[in-house]
């Protein structure tokens, strides 16, 4: 369980909460404090008060994967290539093993053919993608998005929504104001 206890931050305010296993959507109208929710969640930001725990530790000892709403803010690498790779980089995968991970997941997320490419040409729905793929290549026990379906395709969401199931991660947290999104969700965090 992702376990929310004595929340304060800015707009937050949330006693006691339990997020189980699956995909959770985060609603909420503008403002509500979705994305402040996400952050700390991930261990972006440290809330005021109040702990947010993932199975037990706290989100800055797990491994996150964490993509935010502006996807120019969290490609690093210029090659689509080298930003799908930079997780395993960073924990010493074998040069072998990354490049077989990295086009096989690319393969995954329908991505292919984006890999030679330069980020900063990609489109905006491009460069989530890319982020997500990023972020999910190393397993993370949770995987964080910010209202990625605001710079996707309906049909895009979908195979989104199929390529992450398909990765078998603990919890996916997914802000979003999709109603068909909600409908697929396991549990709801409305605020
Ligand atoms: N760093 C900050 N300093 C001060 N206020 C902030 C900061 N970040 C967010 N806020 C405020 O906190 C509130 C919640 O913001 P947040 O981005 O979490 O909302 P949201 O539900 O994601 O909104 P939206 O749907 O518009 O993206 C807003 O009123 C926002 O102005």
């Amino acid at each position: 369980m992702i376990e929310i206890t004595d929340l304060r931050h800015g707009v937050l305010s949330i006693p006691s909460l339990s997020i189980p296993p699956g995909l959770t959507v985060v609603s909420g109208k503008n403002g509500a404090g979705k994305t402040t929710l996400l952050k700390i969640c991930s261990g972006i930001v440290l809330p005021d008060s109040g702990s947010v725990s993932i199975d037990g530790p706290s989100p800055r000892l797990q491994n996150v994967g964490y993509v935010s709403e502006f996807p120019d803010r969290h490609l690093l690498f210029p090659i689509v290539f080298e930003e799908i790779a930079s997780s395993l980089r960073f924990a010493k995968i074998p040069q072998a093993r990354i490049e077989e991970k990295v086009l096989q997941t690319a393969e995954d997320a329908g991505i292919t053919h984006l890999l030679k490419r330069e980020c900063r040409t990609l489109s905006g729905g491009e460069k989530m993608l890319v982020g997500i793929t990023a972020a999910v290549i190393h397993d993370p026990i949770l995987l964080v998005l910010d209202e990625p379906d605001s710079h996707l395709d309906p049909e895009t969401v979908e195979d989104l929504c199929s390529f992450i199931s398909s990765r078998h991660i603990s919890y996916v947290m997914w802000s979003s104001h999709s109603v068909s999104l909600r409908q697929k969700a396991d549990f709801e965090v409305r605020l």
